[in-house]
């Protein structure tokens, strides 16, 4: 049912993409549905161009036929659409459960508007029970480890810090050849003040906060498509 909400989602967010359009590209199972929907388009004679947020999205778009593009010849998007871990009512959002937080925070922050698209378990009205993605680069692990142990606990961390892991047990390594910390608060209630306390720790290279980048979800469910805006 999820995933039928997820491709339900991925459609009508691209009732926003024009002909012409310069696009960010998400990455997860949600954007995979926008992928191949987009690439479905593409054969019928629509003209965009991507930039994707990871190796895996590229590759995906390469097999459906969506030409890409880079930042460096396209520095400047109309519209980056992306899956997301949590939204929450001020839109803002946990992202990077795929491990593609530093790409996908670039590309959108890049674009001139950013569309979520979910299915409607993603909705929640306070951010944290999905343990927050933070990317830090492998040289200093140790003293990032216990820098971010002292903020989370600050910020009333519950769970506990775990580095991620592949399958087969060695670490997760992200594109940008860096490490995944999921940090699991159950509840985080100043948003705002982690984000920025975690920025400040010099091993960490980006956190799955996404606060202020998103202007619209597409939210599918049992009721149907809604279009979310951010509560002020
Ligand atoms: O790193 C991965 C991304 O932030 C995804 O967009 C996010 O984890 C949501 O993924 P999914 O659509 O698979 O739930």
């Amino acid at each position: 049912m999820s995933e039928e909400f997820k491709r339900e989602a991925a459609a009508a967010a691209l009732e926003f993409v024009n002909d012409g359009m310069k696009l960010g590209i998400g990455t997860g199972s949600t954007a995979v549905h926008l992928v191949e929907l987009l690439g479905q388009k593409v054969a019928a004679g629509l003209t965009v161009v991507g930039v994707p947020t990871s190796e895996r999205t590229a590759r995906l778009c390469e097999k459906v036929g969506v030409p890409l593009t880079t930042l460096e010849e396209t520095p400047q998007l109309d519209l980056a659409i992306d899956g997301a871990d949590e939204i929450d009512p001020q839109m803002r959002l946990i992202k990077g459960g795929g491990g593609s937080l530093l790409r996908e925070k670039i590309v959108a922050a890049a674009s001139k508007n950013m569309i979520v698209i979910a299915d409607q378990s993603k909705v929640v009205e306070t951010l944290g029970a999905f343990p927050l993605p933070i990317e830090v680069m492998p040289f200093g692990l140790g003293a990032t480890w216990v820098a971010l142990e002292n903020v989370c606990a600050r910020f009333g961390m519950q769970g506990g810090l775990a580095l991620r892991k592949k399958a087969d047990g060695e670490n997760f390594v992200t594109d940008g050849q860096h490490f995944i910390i999921d940090a699991s608060f159950g509840r985080i209630s100043d948003v705002d003040g982690l984000d920025m306390a975690l920025r400040a720790i010099p091993g960490v290279v980006e956190t799955g906060l996404f606060i202020g980048i998103a202007s619209k979800a597409v939210v599918a469910g049992k009721e149907g498509v809604v279009i979310l805006e951010p509560r002020a």
